[in-house]
């Protein structure tokens, strides 16, 4: 269970993984888009995993619809405005939403940087006078190659101020790390942050090569990190964390069966690992059911929960004094 004396966050969300159906079929009538259904119940099977997907790159395109129907600008800041209202609704005192301006561009023409603009200004606008903290991590979605990633990370890095982070996310198979050395330069000489999605698809060598070479202070997913006893030491010793989402494993057949999945031992081994969400509405789910479903099935108890909420707060892209004032807020209500 969600211990509510405890700040309950969520660091490894993906904005345009999160589309609702409603607004997926609101958006495709604005812009005259052709959906493969008209009503919401329709839709879901197209816009959501229902049964595991064989693999990554199957449960990705459950996304897809997501983005093909942002036409303008306004539509790309009225989904990360929802985007906080959802989370807010879930109950979520910290949020870090991510974001991939070239995939939410690409396919009705707009241009990445607008992209960029109007998610920081969506999130801008939606977390004034409410009760919920959200950054931005931007995404290199790999899966579009080194050049277009380049391309991408221009467009972040004009709005670098209103970022925490870069993150690295697509087709880890086909595009793996080595290819984005030059881009995690760049992300570090402009004093950001870099989260990785690392040993999803491959095993625990992609994972060292997103610390050594990517500069990564966190690792999304980093599941494959349980068949490398030297890098989960190295993890635990260096504050390294990791981002496991439960539920996204299983349904892109990352892990078979959650009681097997190794966040557990992660816990049970020190290392800074916490609970998240990944592509909410895709997955249908919420960071409800991860607490309250998913993480008992992966052997967890109530102490490990509570355990794996304060290593969200531990390693949130925030200040310490940022996060001694969000557990104060917390601990008084
Ligand atoms: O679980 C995941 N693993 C790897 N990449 C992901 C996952 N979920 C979403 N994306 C990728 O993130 C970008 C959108 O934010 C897209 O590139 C999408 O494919
Ligand atoms: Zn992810």
């Amino acid at each position: 269970m969600i211990n509510r004396k405890l700040p309950l966050l969520d660091i490894h969300r993906h904005l345009d993984g999160n589309v609702r159906a409603q607004t997926i079929l609101e958006l495709g009538r604005q812009f005259n888009i052709e959906l493969p259904a008209d009503t919401v119940e329709a839709l879901i099977p197209h816009v959501q995993v229902i049964d595991p997907e064989p693999n990554l790159m199957a449960f990705l395109q459950k996304l897809d619809w997501g983005v093909t129907v942002l036409g303008d600008y306004d539509a790309c800041r009225r989904i990360a405005i929802e985007n906080i209202e959802d989370a807010q609704a879930q109950g979520l005192d910290y949020v870090e939403l991510r974001f991939s301006p070239y995939y939410m561009a690409q396919s009705q023409g707009l241009h990445p940087e607008g992209v960029v603009e109007a998610v920081v200004d969506g999130i801008k606008s939606a977390t004034k006078g409410v009760n919920i903290k959200a950054n931005l991590i931007g995404i290199l979605s790999r899966t579009y190659g080194v050049k277009t990633c380049q391309k991408e990370l221009d467009a972040l890095l004009a709005f670098k101020n209103d970022l925490v982070a870069v993150d690295l996310a697509g087709d880890e198979i086909g595009f793996p790390g080595e290819l984005f050395v030059e881009h995690f330069k760049q992300v570090r000489n402009a004093y950001l942050a870099s989260t990785i999605h690392a040993g999803e698809a491959l095993g625990a060598p992609s994972i060292w090569q997103a610390i050594n070479e990517l500069g990564a202070s966190r690792i999304g997913h980093g599941v494959k990190a349980i068949e490398d006893p030297k890098l989960m030491d190295y993890l635990r010793d260096n504050r390294i964390g990791i981002e496991s989402c439960l539920t996204s494993n299983i349904q892109t057949s990352t892990v078979n069966d959650l009681a097997k999945h190794p966040l557990k031992q992660f816990l049970d081994h020190g290392i800074l690992a916490c609970i998240n969400t990944d592509d909410p509405a895709v997955e249908g789910i919420e960071i409800e059911y991860e607490y309250v479903v998913a993480a008992p099935k992966a052997g967890l108890s109530q102490v490990d929960m509570e355990k794996a909420q304060a290593n969200a707060l531990e390693i949130a892209f925030l200040s310490d004094s940022d996060k001694k004032e969000l557990s104060a807020l917390v601990s008084a209500r």
